[in-house]
């Protein structure tokens, strides 16, 4: 287990993490997600002992990562797959690894077969492509074997088939009852991988929950009707008892209601010329959610085209907690 409690870093002005406390636990994988400058590697090199807090604690199974007996039996980490030995071979450079941290030389040729170097075992890793390098800083993390792993923004830069085989491997990992914490800025990504998510933004916490429930709050349904009775529909919908709003030329209907409108149009006699179901995507959730802590916008300034709480109109979400659904920025809605 990852205990982080009351977490800080400050560069000069800046504070890369501001109070950060939550647990990542074994048996799943948690996705650590924020935009670029979030704080996520800043944090990541905390747990490691790599950066010292300017305040708060961080504790890996109940010690700081400077009391560990073996580090590298305990937590294994990708952080830069860059920071190998470029003149070294693979193999040598797990070697090495292995032989400065007592760990039996049999897993050099274990964790290249794991991660499929094994073919490329004795040539020289500054020859390596970006999905080699990243498949070498995972064997790096494998090797001593440990019960929990970090992974900072694993499938950057790689193919699909790179990024299905991490994916994979993660999920093995956690199956095995290991702790999985992976960074990303991809919602998307997370989306497929992860079983938990914490959000952060500038620095701060934002979300700490399982995915389901990210999912659940954050996937808008609503169904797009378009009708030249634009004016009888929506008082229709009125008297059914149904939340319209008016999105331009089209009528959004809150809801998985599309069978009540068809019906509801059919018996009153309006046309409709369209009448589609749709579900806001999880990646405008974490846009809407994390809107306000972008640290670098396009577009002069402005936030980018997702929906955030201050620039979206804001009309009555579904039911539910209040406090929650503020929270989560899941009162947002793009007109
Ligand atoms: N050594 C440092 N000195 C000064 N500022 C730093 C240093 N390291 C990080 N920062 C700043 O701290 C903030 C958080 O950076 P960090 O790299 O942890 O974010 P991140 O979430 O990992 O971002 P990315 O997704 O872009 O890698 C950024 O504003 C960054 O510029």
């Amino acid at each position: 287990m990852i205990e982080i409690e009351g977490l800080t870093k400050r560069y000069g002005e800046k504070m890369a993490v501001n109070n950060l406390t939550f647990t990542v636990r074994p048996g799943i994988i948690t996705g650590f997600l924020g935009p670029n400058g979030a704080g996520k590697s800043t944090t990541m090199r905390m747990v490691l002992g790599l950066d010292r807090p300017t305040a708060g604690d961080v504790r890996i199974d109940g010690r700081r990562y400077d009391q560990l007996k073996d580090p590298l039996t305990v937590v294994g980490a990708l952080l830069d797959a860059k920071a190998v030995h470029g003149g070294r071979s693979a193999y040598n450079h797990l070697l090495c690894l292995a032989q400065a941290n007592g760990i039996p030389s049999r897993r050099v040729g274990e964790v290249l077969d794991t991660v499929g170097l094994t073919p490329v075992a004795k040539k020289k890793a500054k020859g390596f492509s970006l999905g080699m390098g990243q498949r070498l800083g995972i064997a790096g993390a494998l090797l001593g074997d440990p019960r929990i792993l970090m992974f900072d923004e694993p499938v950057n830069g790689l193919d699909p088939e790179g990024i299905h085989w991490i994916r994979n491997l993660m999920k093995t990992l956690a199956g095995q009852g290991r702790t999985v914490f992976v960074s990303s800025h991809l919602m998307s990504e997370m989306a497929l991988t992860a079983d938990h998510l914490v959000v952060i933004g500038q620095g701060r916490l934002l979300a700490d929950t399982s995915m389901a429930d990210f999912i659940a709050r954050n996937s808008r349904s609503y169904v797009r009707v378009r009708t030249p009775e634009r004016e009888r529909l929506r008082d229709a919908l009125h008297e059914a008892g149904l939340t319209a709003v008016e999105a331009g030329e089209v009528l959004e209907v809150e809801g998985d209601a599309s069978e009540s409108v068809g019906e509801l149009a059919a018996r009153k006699g309006i046309v409709l010329h369209e009448l589609s179901p749709q579900r806001a995507s999880l990646e405008e959730a974490f846009m809407g959610l994390t809107a306000e802590s972008v640290e670098y916008h396009a577009h002069g300034g402005q936030p980018p085209a997702g929906p955030g709480p201050e620039q979206a109109a804001v009309i009555p979400g579904p039911p539910g907690d209040g406090a929650a659904q503020q929270q989560w920025g899941s009162e947002w809605r793009q007109r």
